[in-house]
């Protein structure tokens, strides 16, 4: 098969949060069929959702062999290895790791949705990926990154610098 071309968002907000994502991007890595081609900066961002601390997020670009559900598991995994337990809807998290785009295919499965639905209005997610992807191409709505990302309202999404920078 040959790779795919896919786009990753990562959020945190328990524990050491800049190291688990730093993490979580190198132990995608070491996948045997997963690339990681580019990563954003990281974000501080105020959660949407239950009140609670403000999150990490960052975005990534990958390249994989995997089907699209056998990269979900993978993401899935990687969650639970970093300890990630779902107690509320958009609690905190060790670890959040959602799959925004496969190619441009469009999924819709009862455990998984490809393009992820929710990534249009989401400032958190649109400006990561715009940094890395601005002229990659929403298959559902036709739009480019950059344009969804100027049709959202930023407040509350800070720059951190590169992800890997020591804090
Ligand atoms: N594109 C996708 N990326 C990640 N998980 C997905 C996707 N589509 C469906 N799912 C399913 O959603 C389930 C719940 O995901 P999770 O608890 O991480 O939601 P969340 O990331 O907190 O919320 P949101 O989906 O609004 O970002 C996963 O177990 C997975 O099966
Ligand atoms: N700022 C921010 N808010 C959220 C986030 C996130 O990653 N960042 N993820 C959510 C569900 O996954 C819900 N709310």
């Amino acid at each position: 098969m040959t790779a795919v071309p896919c786009a990753i968002a990562l959020g945190s907000n328990l524990g050491n949060s800049r190291k688990t994502l730093q993490q979580a991007l190198t132990t995608l890595a070491h996948c045997p069929d997963i690339d990681v081609i580019a990563q954003s900066s990281l974000y501080q961002t105020v959660a949407i959702g239950p009140p609670q601390p403000d999150i990490l997020n960052a975005c990534a670009l990958l390249k994989t062999s995997l089907s699209a559900q056998d990269l979900l598991h993978q993401l899935l995994a990687t969650e639970q290895h970093f300890g990630r337990v779902r107690r509320e809807r958009w609690g905190p998290r060790t670890l959040d790791l959602d799959l925004l785009f496969y190619g441009q295919s469009i999924i819709t499965e009862p455990a998984l949705h490809v393009p992820h639905p929710r990534l249009r209005e989401r400032a958190f997610v649109l400006i990561p990926l715009a940094e890395i992807a601005p002229h990659w191409r929403d298959p559902v709505s036709g739009q480019l990154i950059h344009s969804l990302c100027q049709a959202v309202d930023p407040t509350g999404v800070q720059p951190l610098g590169p992800i890997s920078a020591s804090s």
